[in-house]
């Protein structure tokens, strides 16, 4: 399985789809289309931070099951970072030490059960890095209602919170071999060589390890 990391409208979707096709896997998005407590958080975090993050924690559980089954198979994030949306809401006083201590009991449970499965974690994680100006455009030009900073007073502010915890996120990340992609500089998106030249560099990681012919 591979992982894509990184922020709010850093490319990770995008990225998945197109990984997807090349390596003829399947892909495992984010729940976000049909999630029915996503905007209800965005306009009420104190109210349904917590239940957000319960709802995202199952969903991304139930994709690592059924990701593990093949290989290379491409997960749109990690629940790892489910863990850093969890503490920052907990930092903004949007979810209880009560809350938060169950949640990671629950997270270690689930964890536990992954370590019981014949493969216990990502093959490989890719991170893409982008800028802060460039999370703000992309959020923006996606034009998801809810995300837009002017709808909502604190966004922009919640948003550069997110933004700066994935650096040191990134770095201390052990759990497998991981990959930094400059999301800045390299449009996946738009330029075909440049896709080309992150998919290469995906496919060199995976035939070191031994899971690309
Ligand atoms: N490298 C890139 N160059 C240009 N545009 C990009 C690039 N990556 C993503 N985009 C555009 O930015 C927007 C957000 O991309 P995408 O939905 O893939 O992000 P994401 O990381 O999956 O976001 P989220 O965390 O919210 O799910 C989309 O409109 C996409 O077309
Ligand atoms: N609060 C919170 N906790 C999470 O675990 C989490 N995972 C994703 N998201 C938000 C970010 C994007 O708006 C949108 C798509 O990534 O969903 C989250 N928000």
């Amino acid at each position: 399985m591979i992982v894509l990391a990184g922020t709010i409208g850093a490319g990770k979707s995008s990225l998945a789809k197109a990984l997807g096709a090349h390596l003829n896997t399947e892909v495992f998005y984010e729940a976000v289309d049909n999630n029915p407590v996503l905007d209800l958080y965005y306009q009420d975090p104190k109210k349904y931070a917590f239940l957000l993050q319960i709802y995202f924690l199952n969903k991304r559980f139930e994709s690592i099951k059924l990701a593990y089954q093949q290989d290379n198979n491409v997960l749109d994030r990690s629940i790892f970072e489910d863990e850093l949306f969890l503490t920052l809401n907990y930092k903004n006083g949007n979810v209880t030490k009560t809350e938060l201590d169950i949640y990671k009991e629950l997270l270690a449970n689930m964890l536990e059960e992954l370590e019981g499965m014949p493969k216990k974690r990502p093959d490989l994680l890719v991170y893409i890095d982008v800028s802060f100006e460039t999370m703000l455009a992309r959020i923006e030009q996606r034009g998801r209602s809810f995300e837009q900073i002017d709808a909502q007073e604190g966004l922009k502010a919640y948003y550069h919170q997110v933004h700066g915890e994935y650096p040191s996120w990134y770095d201390a990340y052990d759990i497998s071999p991981k990959l930094r992609i400059d999301g800045d500089k390299i449009d996946f998106v738009n330029n075909p060589e440049d896709l080309e030249v992150v998919l290469s560099q995906i496919d060199q990681e995976l035939k070191a390890l031994d899971l690309l012919k």
